[in-house]
């Protein structure tokens, strides 16, 4: 079943200088599925790039058209990421689809440039274009996550958007802990609407806030998008929410009120950030196109196909799926080939 689906052929135009149109003046939403970076970077079980290409092709072809597809981050600091090269080189690029990477320094963007430079001679689509870079709200959490302070993040962010605007890649920017950090508590919002600003003047063509450790609700999210909203042009920035305390789906809708259109989930709900102690995975996927059904809001991507692979890469991690519509189309399956099996059995005699 397809819910207020575009068509491929109807998704919003893209353009190179101006990116997928805006949406802020549409009901069209777009999705960032980060299950293939955010959810499975948290997994303590190692995961081979043979199953991060499937999951990537699976979402892709299930009509998700911006998957993030890995990162150029240090494997001392984040071992699932590592094979992500081969993860980019091989999923099947998809027209259309888009496939970013996070690069949190010069050297990860110089890596990723290594590979697109070996592809530029190849007659299949580039590996990727277009990388995200991430900083954060509060020192600690910026020292936790990249060993760097915050000013000491945003020269070191400045350099890495810069060289990858001058190399004609496409970057978007991600705040951490919007919301409240782990380490040092509550986030003054006016920080993340002057960080925000920060990133979009360095060249950022959309701002990811993301509640990283999934305490918000929609008082607190609207609270702060107000205050970043005061500054920023709304049409620029995307949610990106964890679903710790089971608020995911209202601050979605939350964003979406404020005129927000891009909103980061995963698949299965998969993930959670390895310096956010306790915090689950990002708003599940399947549960964001659930709750758009039958509402204003269009989305593309199929939601049985995508509660399907939400099932499919739980079991393959090992890990409860975390998407409540994903279980329950999941036993509604299950009760419907009950039944028909039954049928069968009695057609039989
Ligand atoms: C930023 C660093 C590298 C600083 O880490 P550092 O230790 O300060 O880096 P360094 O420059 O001192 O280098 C240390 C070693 O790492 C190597 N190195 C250095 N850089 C790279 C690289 N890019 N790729 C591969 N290797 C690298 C470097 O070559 C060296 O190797 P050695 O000489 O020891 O053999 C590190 O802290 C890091 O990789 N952090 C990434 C953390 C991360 O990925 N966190 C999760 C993503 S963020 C997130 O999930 C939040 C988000 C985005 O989803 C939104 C939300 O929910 O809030």
């Amino acid at each position: 079943m397809i819910l207020s689906v575009r068509s491929v052929s109807r998704l919003p135009k893209f353009s190179l200088s101006r990116g997928w149109a805006s949406a802020a003046s549409t009901n069209y939403v777009n999705i960032m599925e980060v299950g293939p970076r955010d959810g499975l970077q948290n997994e303590k079980k190692a995961i081979p790039p043979a199953t991060k290409i499937e999951l990537i092709n699976k979402l892709a072809n299930a009509g998700l058209t911006r998957i993030e597809a890995g990162s150029f981050v240090s494997p001392k600091w984040i071992p699932q990421m590592a094979g992500t090269v081969e993860v980019i080189t091989q999923v099947e690029h998809l027209p259309g689809v888009r496939y970013p990477v996070l690069v949190p320094n010069v050297k990860g963007l110089e890596n990723l440039l290594s590979v697109l430079s070996e592809h530029s001679t190849s007659s299949s689509p580039p590996p990727t274009d277009e990388v995200a870079v991430f900083i954060a709200a509060t020192d600690a959490f910026s020292k936790a996550n990249t060993n760097c302070t915050i000013v000491e993040s945003l020269e070191r962010t400045n350099q890495v958007v810069r060289l990858a605007l001058e190399k004609g890649l496409r970057v978007r920017g991600y705040l951490s802990v919007v919301i409240a950090c782990p380490y040092s508590g509550p986030v003054d919002y006016r920080k993340v609407r002057d960080l925000t600003k920060e990133l979009l003047d360095m060249g950022c063509y959309e701002v990811s806030l993301g509640d990283t450790t999934g305490v918000g609700n929609p008082h607190s999210i609207s609270e702060m998008l107000n205050t970043v909203i005061s500054t920023n042009s709304v049409g620029k920035l995307a949610g990106h929410f964890h679903d710790t305390y089971g608020m995911g789906v209202a601050n979605v809708m939350t964003a979406l009120a404020a005129g927000i259109r891009t909103i980061d989930s995963s698949v299965g709900g998969l993930g959670g950030c390895p310096y956010s102690p306790g915090a689950t995975g990002n708003v599940a996927t399947e549960d964001v196109l659930y709750a758009l059904k039958g509402s204003p809001y269009t989305a593309s991507g199929d939601l049985n196909k995508i509660a399907n692979i939400g099932m499919w890469i739980s079991n393959e991690v090992g890990r409860e799926n975390s998407s409540r519509v994903g279980k329950a189309l999941h036993a509604r399956k299950l009760r419907q080939e009950n039944l028909r099996e039954k049928e069968n059995q009695k057609a039989k005699l």
